[in-house]
């Protein structure tokens, strides 16, 4: 999978790609990033990326120019792509969104703006427009960040054969069970028993009821779905 990031910060993009899973299954070559620093598409010596809103208002937008000339030089190899747009507007970015993004798309352009935010007109020539989470960043690379780290973990392959994405909390329908390593006991404060028990069964069931406990207290929301099993386990919790 392909994915070119639109930036004017090349340099938050290509720091956090180096680490972990990412920069594993880059060195795989599962995963290729490439990224384009948005100044190299204007026409100007100053290399002018934003100026007034029209109607006034509070700081800058970006202009649609350099970002219409970097769609245009990608576009020009004719290579099926699906343009993201990062923003605040956009459709809220889920687990099932990751997958989808996954299955369907070889190569994705994630646009990242600045400033107050973009020219309206750029939205004509993106797929998507996304956002993250209801609270507001100071531009979409974090946002391009974790959609690349999100949708990379679940190509198969990139999280190495001992761990895969389908164990991945929301990829199963509620939260994580709590994790535990040595020491077995810091300042009083021990593990579970049952994990020190080499009971396998027992640990499972332990895991799965201190999940949906977890699910349960923090994201009721998540509780949809669930098999027979699971609604048992949960109906003994309340
Ligand atoms: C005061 N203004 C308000 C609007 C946004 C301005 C900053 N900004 C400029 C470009 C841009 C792109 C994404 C996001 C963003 N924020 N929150 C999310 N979930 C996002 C996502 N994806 C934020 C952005 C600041």
């Amino acid at each position: 999978m392909k994915f070119e990031v639109l930036t004017i910060f090349p340099e938050i993009i290509e720091c956090y790609i180096k680490h972990g899973v990412l920069g594993k299954a880059l060195n795989k070559g599962i995963v290729e990033v490439k990224v384009y620093n948005l100044r190299d598409f204007t026409s100007d010596k100053h290399k002018k990326v934003d100026d007034y809103p029209y109607g006034g208002g509070a700081g800058m937008v970006m202009q649609i120019e350099p970002f219409y000339n970097a769609i245009m030089h990608l576009k020009a190899d004719e290579k099926p792509r699906k343009l993201v747009l990062l923003s605040p507007q956009g459709r809220k970015f889920t687990q099932k969104l990751a997958q989808k993004f996954m299955e369907e798309s070889k190569a994705m352009v994630l646009i990242c703006g600045r400033y107050e935010g973009i020219d309206e007109r750029v939205k004509a020539f993106v797929d998507e427009e996304v956002s993250i989470g209801d609270y507001v960043l100071s531009g979409g690379e974090l946002a391009a960040l974790v959609i690349i780290d999100s949708v990379v973990r679940l190509i198969p392959g990139a999280l190495g054969d001992e761990l895969s994405a389908v164990e991945d909390s929301f990829m199963k329908g509620f939260l994580d069970y709590p994790h535990y390593t040595r020491p077995e006991d810091f300042k009083g404060m021990k593990v579970p028993e049952v994990l020190l028990s080499g009971d396998h069964k027992k640990i499972a069931l332990w895991r799965k009821r201190q999940a949906l406990k977890n699910t349960l207290k923090n994201r009721p929301d998540l509780l949809k779905n669930l098999s027979p099993e699971d609604m048992r386990i949960l109906k003994e919790l309340c």
